[in-house]
């Protein structure tokens, strides 16, 4: 057994155990991660990349039949083996080794192996060959494990091996008919990528689809699936599932419907990775979420134990997770010199985006975009908001940029501090539309001085300015 000593000891090197290491490093800490399987996480191998791959192809293909002269030179359908090829190279063909060099450079010790906790700022690490390494860390341990995929107690349901977005990020053949169980961002953009790879899809959306965004999100998604071939199931839930020795998997509703299919996606959300973590060992519950204070810092641990990224349930997107890591990274080499840490609004230690601004981009067709709250959402915290929608399709730059263009947009202002609170856009190719309303949230931008802010003519963004003029001066 090897013993080591470390200023910091990360477990996990996802994207954001990364990013914590790094920057603990560029502060002058030796810093050591852990990681049981491959450098980069979920994101890198099973998750936004390869999903996202996935579904450009789909987005280009859409765009070109969108406008008249590109429509004529579109001669084909979607080519699923080149599409999957793209999406191997976008997941390295799940090999790390770009990312361990990378480590390398940025001078973080890797130790390959399940990282335990076994008391007070220690953690043994089992490697496979089974040595077991012990780190002590002198600063801080910082848990970024992050999540899985939750299994729901469905009988039959783990027995029939579903795929979870592991399985569908990865799949090397596209399934002939496939049933998604969840109504969530998975569901949505998975039920868009395999319905344009030819799969015929049912979507079982319990609680209906997107149902946490701004209710015109859902519709608009739904309808658009619906036209796309997807059989979309709002309410419905399955009772049991059976796999048969052919392969083919058999749902039962709660209405009794029978539903066959030749592989079953489970998409409801995420467990943490906090199972086999040593928990135990400092009186903390394995499984559970690691509920963090301002600084991070685990509730109910001593102050050398923090978790970033999904693993803390604040928002369980890498961009969050790894603006979580930034700060994170820095508050650790501050103490370690001694210095002060505000954590107050917005300050250098602060995550208060977390709270104000998180972006999210849903790649489905239309895309979501949005950040900050919700209408609803403004309301159930007490705000005093004004809502004001405008109709996208309506905007000089969306007619130009596609036939037929459909979309909405959304505005939240708090109207005692006339500052924009949320914000969503729905439509056609809206992503980077979105950072100009993350940054009026977190500038707090009055919206009088918005009115300053021009948006280019004819571009997507003038509905900013149809927005404050439906707003009013
Ligand atoms: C299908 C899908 C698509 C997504 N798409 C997007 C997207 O487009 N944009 C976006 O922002 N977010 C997206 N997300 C969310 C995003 O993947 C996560 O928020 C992000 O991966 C979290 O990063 P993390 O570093 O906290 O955790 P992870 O990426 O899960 O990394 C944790 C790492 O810790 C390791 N680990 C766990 N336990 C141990 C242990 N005991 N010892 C050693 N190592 C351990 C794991 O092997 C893993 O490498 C998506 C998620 C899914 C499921
Ligand atoms: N583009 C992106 O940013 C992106 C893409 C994919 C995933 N993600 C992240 O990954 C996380 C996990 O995504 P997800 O889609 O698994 O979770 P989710 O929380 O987005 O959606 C889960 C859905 O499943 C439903 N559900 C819950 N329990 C159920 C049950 N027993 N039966 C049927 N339906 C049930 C919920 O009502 C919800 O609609 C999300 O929090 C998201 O932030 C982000």
């Amino acid at each position: 057994m090897d013993n080591m000593t470390y200023d910091v000891v990360v477990i996990g090197a996802g994207p954001v155990g990364e990013n914590v290491a790094d920057r603990a490093v560029q502060g002058g800490l030796s810093v050591a991660i852990v990681e049981r399987e491959l450098v980069g996480g979920e994101c890198s191998y099973w998750a936004c990349m390869p999903t996202k791959a996935l579904l450009r192809s789909t987005a280009a293909l859409r765009a070109a039949r969108q406008v008249p002269g590109s429509r004529e030179a579109v001669t084909g359908q979607l080519d699923a083996a080149a599409v999957l090829a793209r999406r191997d190279s976008f997941a390295s063909n799940w090999n790390d080794e770009g990312q361990v060099s990378w480590l390398d450079s940025a001078g973080v010790k890797l130790y390959r192996g399940q990282g335990r906790i076994s008391g007070e700022r220690v953690v043994e690490v089992y490697s496979a060959d089974e040595t077991v390494t012990t780190l002590t860390a002198r600063h801080a341990v910082v848990v970024a494990t992050g999540s899985s995929a939750l299994i729901p107690d469905i009988d039959g349901l783990r027995e029939a091996k579903p795929w979870t977005s592991r399985e569908a990020a990865s799949a090397k053949a596209v399934p002939g008919r496939l049933v998604v169980i969840g109504g969530g961002v998975v569901a949505s953009e998975m039920a868009t990528a395999y319905t344009s790879l030819g799969a015929k899809v049912t979507m079982l959306a319990r609680d209906g689809v997107l149902h946490l965004a701004e209710p015109f999100a859902g519709e608009r998604v739904t309808a658009s699936l619906r036209e796309a071939g997807v059989d979309v199931r709002i309410g419905a839930e399955a009772v049991s599932v059976t796999r048969d020795e052919a392969g083919t998997v058999h749902l039962t509703l709660t209405d009794g419907e029978q539903i066959a299919a030749d592989e079953l996606l489970v998409a409801i959300g995420r467990v943490p990775n906090t199972q086999e973590i040593g928990l135990d060992t400092i009186g903390l519950k394995p499984g559970s979420w690691l509920t963090v204070d301002d600084a991070l810092r685990v509730d109910g641990a001593g102050d050398w134990l923090y978790a970033a990224g999904d693993v803390n349930r604040r928002a369980l997107l890498t961009h969050q997770g790894k603006y979580q890591a930034r700060v994170l990274g820095d508050a650790i080499v501050a103490r370690a010199k001694g210095e002060p840490v505000d954590t107050g609004a917005y300050a250098r230690y602060a995550v208060t985006a977390d709270e104000r601004a998180v972006p999210q981009v849903v790649f489905t067709e239309p895309e979501v975009a949005s950040v900050g709250l919700t209408a609803a959402a403004a309301e159930k915290a007490g705000l005093r908001t004004r809502v004001i929608d405008y109709d996208l399709g309506a905007v000089s730059g969306s007619v130009l940029h596609a036939e037929g263009y459909q979309g909405q947009a959304r505005m939240v202002v708090d109207e005692d501090r006339k500052v924009i609170v949320g914000f969503t856009l729905v439509g056609p190719d809206v992503a980077e539309l979105i950072h100009a309303a993350t940054i009026a949230i977190v500038g707090e931008v009055p919206i009088d001085r918005l009115w300053h802010a021009v948006p280019a003519f004819p571009t997507v963004s003038e509905v900013w300015l149809r927005l404050l003029e439906t707003y009013g001066r």
